[in-house]
């Protein structure tokens, strides 16, 4: 493990009068899997959201590498090194699986065609050609490069996803519910490949809730209820008492 690579400070994002997020601090180290739980409502989606830009907080920090990224739109973000993967795969469905990976640098709102066109993508086309192919591999979805990726099953999909964002070569990955609707076995490769990013240098921060899944391949667990932080634990014990934390079974339970 390495030193903190994501921070949020007293992160605060409000709808009308509900506070969706009040008052998060959380810790991301380098090269860890970090997951955050919590009841239906209790506003992971929002804090991720905030993190990536997709909505703007009202106050509080957000630091990644110690730099201040509160508020910077998604393609800034992203540009910074963090890449988001969402629950629904946002796959272009009729076009190829490989064509999927080709073009998953286009920043967030910038055109497919216009992107495509830029001499500096025709620059590098061979070596993004040969990364898309590894990625393919590692993922076990070489085989399937010329289907169209409306043709996956739901599992395969969510892989596809996950390579796109590995075409991005990020430091960071945020996952909404990344094995959600997957098979369990399906699942278990989908997390043993996110561990394996560990090694690649990559951190993974992701939302997910079936827990008796992930949860064997977590290094830091927080749980979010109302807006907030309730417990976290990081490391086999530090997880072990969270998820024996009688607060947690009741925020479930009352859920
Ligand atoms: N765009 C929005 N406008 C108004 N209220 C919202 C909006 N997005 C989320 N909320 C509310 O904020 C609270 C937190 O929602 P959020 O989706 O972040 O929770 P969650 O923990 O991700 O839930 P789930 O596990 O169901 O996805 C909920 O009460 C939700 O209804």
């Amino acid at each position: 493990m390495g030193g903190t690579i994501l921070r949020t400070e007293n992160l605060v994002k409000t709808f009308g009068g509900l506070r969706a997020v009040d008052g998060v601090s959380i810790k991301v180290d380098e090269r860890t899997l970090t997951l955050i739980i919590g009841p239906n409502g209790s506003g992971k989606s929002t804090l991720i959201n905030v993190i990536t830009g997709f909505l703007k907080a009202d106050s509080g920090r957000v630091l990644f590498k110690g730099e201040d990224i509160t508020n910077m739109p998604p393609n800034e973000v992203y540009r910074q090194g963090i890449v988001r993967t969402f629950q629904t795969p946002q796959l272009l469905k009729s076009l190829t699986v490989l064509e999927n990976m080709l073009i998953a640098n286009v920043h967030p709102g910038e055109g497919v065609i216009s992107a495509l066109r830029k001499s500096q993508w025709l620059e590098t086309e061979e070596e993004y050609v040969e990364r898309a192919w590894e990625l393919l591999k590692f993922l076990k979805l070489d085989h399937l490069w010329d289907r169209p990726a409306g043709s996956l099953s739901g599992g395969q999909m969510k892989l596809l996803e996950i390579g796109r964002a590995l075409m991005t070569e990020p430091e960071l990955i945020v996952m909404d519910e990344p094995v959600a609707g997957v098979a369990p076995s399906l699942a278990h490769d989908i997390l043993q490949k996110l561990v394996s990013l560990k090694e690649q240098g990559i951190t993974v921060l992701l939302i997910e809730h079936r827990l008796d899944i992930v949860l064997g391949y977590v290094d830091h667990l927080y749980v979010m209820f109302n807006g907030k932080v309730l417990t976290e634990g990081k490391g086999r014990v530090g997880i072990e008492r969270v998820v024996n934390d009688p607060r947690v079974a009741e925020i479930y339970m009352g859920g």
